[in-house]
């Protein structure tokens, strides 16, 4: 039988794993996403099937598996006001949130609950997610198992040992998303500037990102090797990863990187265990 998973919490991160989920065929009535506002249920009733709650008790009551997807700001006072039902029922906890540790979490919900952090992505909604996973120790290899299978539903998870981690992987999975489709912007607005129509621009730039990472994902090549492959001698690709790598590029991405993932601190710190 299917894992009945509750997500408390209905938005972008939630809407996307639960797409990705019902696309793989995880059975509807074993999905429960909740909302205070049913306006933001509604659409996800009707598109996906899935049962819905304004009460987020009520919804863990009958969880295998809890996925807490608010905002880090208001998880404090979600997680107290799960925590008698969380204790009573036990199910496994995976944690969405950006920055939050461990130790918040655990401490909010009273403590001892088997958790799983995991920083999942967006593309997660077409199948296409990059989640890392962290286990707290109270968690056991069976409900590893269903932490592993629910985020493989949605795309790749990979374990991470140590915590902190998790703040690495933000940086280059969870936020990431966002980055390239700053690219495409870019691509978009250059293509424009040199005589494109843009919507012409749009599709060649995503079909472009969408086929070199194809081409990358499972290749015996590492990207270096491919991208020396696009590079005829004296030719156009040579002079455009000139200016690119003359420009900074790389301490450009190095920079923005650090600064998510020392947000992800910050956040600890801010909203951390008082
Ligand atoms: N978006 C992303 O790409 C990623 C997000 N995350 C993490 O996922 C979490 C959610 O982010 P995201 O989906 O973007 O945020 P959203 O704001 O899109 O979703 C959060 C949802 O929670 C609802 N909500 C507010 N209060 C409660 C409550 N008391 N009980 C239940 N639901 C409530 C909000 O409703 P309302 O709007 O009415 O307040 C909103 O619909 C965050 O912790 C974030 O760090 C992780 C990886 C990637
Ligand atoms: O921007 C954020 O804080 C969340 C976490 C990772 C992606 N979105």
């Amino acid at each position: 039988m299917a894992s009945r998973v509750t997500f408390i919490g209905a938005g972008n991160m939630a809407g996307a794993i639960i797409g990705g989920m019902i696309d793989n065929g995880h059975p509807a009535a074993a999905i429960t996403a909740t909302s205070p506002s049913d306006e933001i249920l509604a659409p996800l009733r009707e598109r996906f099937g899935i049962r819905t709650e304004t009460d987020n008790a009520a919804a863990v009551r009958d969880a295998d598996i809890v996925v807490l997807a608010v905002k880090p700001q208001i998880m404090r006072d979600v997680c107290e006001g799960l925590r008698e039902t969380l204790q009573r029922q036990r199910p496994l906890v995976i944690s969405v949130a950006a920055g939050l540790t461990a130790e918040s979490l655990q401490a909010w919900m009273g403590g001892g609950l088997p958790l799983v952090r995991c920083m999942p992505n967006t593309p997660s909604l077409v199948g296409a997610g990059a989640a890392g996973l962290f286990a707290t120790p109270e968690v056991g290899a069976e409900q590893r198992d269903q932490a592993t299978t629910l985020l493989e539903a949605v795309g790749l998870a990979e374990w991470v040992e140590k915590e902190e981690q998790l703040d690495a992987v933000t940086a280059v999975s969870g936020s990431a998303p966002a980055y390239f489709f700053l690219m495409f912007e870019a691509m978009e607005e250059a293509g424009v500037k040199l005589g494109l129509p843009a919507e012409t621009a749009r599709r060649l730039a995503i079909q472009t990102a969408l086929g070199a990472a194809r081409m990358a994902q499972g290749s015996e090549f590492t990207p270096d090797r491919l991208k020396r492959n696009v590079m005829s001698p004296g030719g156009t690709t040579e002079r455009a990863i000139e200016h690119l790598e003359q420009a900074g590029l790389r301490r450009i991405m190095a920079e923005a990187m650090e600064a998510c993932a020392a947000r992800a601190r910050e956040m600890a710190e801010e909203l951390g265990k008082r």
